[in-house]
């Protein structure tokens, strides 16, 4: 079930031919499920010439059949979603149910930008000659190279393939090394499509060597990276370097601020679902819970009780409702930041360990328990670093814009949540909160048709929404004399 590896170049799947070798394991377990090969310096070379030959055929289809292609490349990934959730899951570790939803999303993403992609309007703008007209049109900007995560693999690499393809652009994807099989369905189902050879090229191997020659190479005409931001900042100086648009989608540490007035059941059953949703590893995923001091108590043993009742195990398993994080690394950094949280006084509602009871098949999986934690002040290292992982972090407040300058006391800046049913609060923090993403009363934050992207470390420059769609266009201004 689990597809061949490959590399896409210019229409051909390279598997493997004297190329170094990345063994892909599962994480639940640790078993090898693929070898991915190692692009070479010359695979990475020609697959940006291909994506600048292919860019003049794909731009010169109408966008109108180019979102005739997205819209097939939708209905079979919805048909295929058992196909590809199993994929997903063997591969990432999140329960089933959460792969299909990602599946979903990623139809969506390709529907919605397929339908966007025809409404990118110019300008006629009065002129200022008696015998010419002014306009501004759009061009698509042309071969974009793109570098997608391991978390959200379907929809985060889905989603730049989708808005290079909806604008006339070709694309150079690099996903993560960690969860390559998804994107390597994905790119089939876009060929049996009628995306033709050289529009979609796929590089995996060592990615700084990837990402480095790609921003080199005079066809790559832009960027786009999910990441973490220390990757961000350095690609972010190659391309200023190259002067080349970049955008970039970084990390995030979500407060949400939850007043006294709030809907406290609601924001319990939704919490807990958006903070153990894939592990944890989600960058907009609530992280910091500021919680009016009221309701603190009541609010820290409920959150507690519902994580405690969660089960984690082996996502392919019915009942699941907590996977492995992605590999070591993680569990590592969970370990560190609990123990250095409690160091600094920090007490343990729930979790703060690999989970006690799994059974013998999981032993070599990568996996820590739902973690409620209540902090004794704000020196704690998770509460500077994003956690990535499944940490809940407790604060109590007693005045909202104290709340606030808390919430706006991180280095991030993506995602930002609050809980009340006062319309003077809500928009008093929608105001001053310091995020490119702000959901009130709920923990929804990314349907294809709003902007997505973040401020401060979080990076700049927006996915989906007509602005990510624009992103990929460059702007020229025409004067025809007639
Ligand atoms: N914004 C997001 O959705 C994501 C954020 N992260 C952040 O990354 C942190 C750690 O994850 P790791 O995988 O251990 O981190 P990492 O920083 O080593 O890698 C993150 C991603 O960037 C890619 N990458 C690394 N160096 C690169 C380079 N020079 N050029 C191009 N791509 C490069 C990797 O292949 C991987 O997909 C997390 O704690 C989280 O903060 C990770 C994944 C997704
Ligand atoms: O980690 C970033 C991230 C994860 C998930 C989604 S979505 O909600 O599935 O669109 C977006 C960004």
């Amino acid at each position: 079930m689990y597809p061949e590896l490959g590399l896409l170049i210019d229409g051909e799947w390279i598997s493997g031919l004297e190329r170094d070798a990345i063994v892909v394991r599962n994480p639940a377990t640790g078993a090898p499920i693929g070898e991915l090969p190692v692009a070479t310096v010359q695979d990475i070379d020609r697959a940006a010439e291909a994506a600048q030959k292919a860019f003049p055929v794909w731009r010169g289809i109408t966008a109108l059949d180019r979102g005739r292609v997205l819209a097939r490349i939708a209905t079979i990934l919805r048909e295929r979603t058992a196909e590809l959730s199993a994929i997903l899951t063997l591969e990432q570790g999140k329960p089933l149910r959460e792969a299909a939803a990602e599946i979903a999303a990623t139809a969506d993403s390709f529907e919605w930008m397929g339908e966007e992609g025809r409404r990118v309007y110019g300008r006629v703008v009065p002129s200022r000659f008696a015998d010419a007209e002014q306009l501004v049109v759009h061009e698509p900007i042309g071969p974009v190279a793109a570098f997608s995560p391991w978390n959200f693999p379907a929809i985060l690499g889905g989603r730049k393939i989708a808005a290079a393809l909806a604008a006339g652009c070709t694309i150079v994807l690099k996903p993560a090394e960690e969860a390559p099989g998804i994107l390597v369905a994905i790119a089939k189902i876009c060929e049996s499509c009628g995306v033709p050879a050289g529009v979609i090229n796929l590089l995996f191997g060592v990615p700084a060597r990837i990402s480095q020659r790609l921003i080199e190479r005079p066809e790559i005409r832009k960027l786009s990276f999910t990441g973490s931001t220390p990757v961000g900042r350095h690609l972010s100086g190659l391309a200023g370097a190259a002067l080349k648009r970049i955008t970039l989608e970084l990390g995030g540490h979500a407060p949400v601020i939850l007043c006294e007035d709030a809907d406290l059941e609601r924001a319990l059953q939704l919490g807990v679902a958006a903070k153990f949703r894939n592990a944890g590893q989600v960058c907009n995923c609530p992280t910091r819970f500021y919680v009016h001091e009221k309701v603190f108590g009541e609010f820290c043993e409920r959150f507690s009780q519902l994580a405690r009742n969660l089960v984690v195990g082996d996502g392919l398993e019915e009942g699941v409702h907590m996977g492995p994080l992605i590999h070591e690394r993680r569990v590592r950094a969970m370990r560190e930041y609990t123990e250095d949280a409690v160091a600094g006084g920090g007490e343990i509602l729930c979790g703060g360990d690999a989970p006690s009871e799994l059974a013998a098949s999981l032993q070599d999986g990568t996996f820590w328990a739902p973690t409620v934690i209540a902090l004794a002040g704000n020196e704690a290292r998770v509460l500077r670093e994003e956690p990535f992982g499944p940490l809940a972090l407790m604060q109590p407040f007693s005045d909202l814009d104290e709340a606030i300058g808390r919430a706006n006391g991180s280095d991030y800046g993506l995602a930002a949540y609050a809980f009340t049913q006062s319309l003077k609060s809500a928009r008093r923090i929608q105001e001053r909160i310091e995020a490119g993403c702000f959901s009130l009363n709920t923990f929804a934050i990314t349907p294809p048709e709003l902007p997505y992207g973040g401020v401060k470390q979080s990076g700049f420059g927006r996915e989906m929404g007509s602005e990510g769609l624009l992103e990929h266009f460059q702007t020229k201004a025409v004067i025809r004399a007639v």
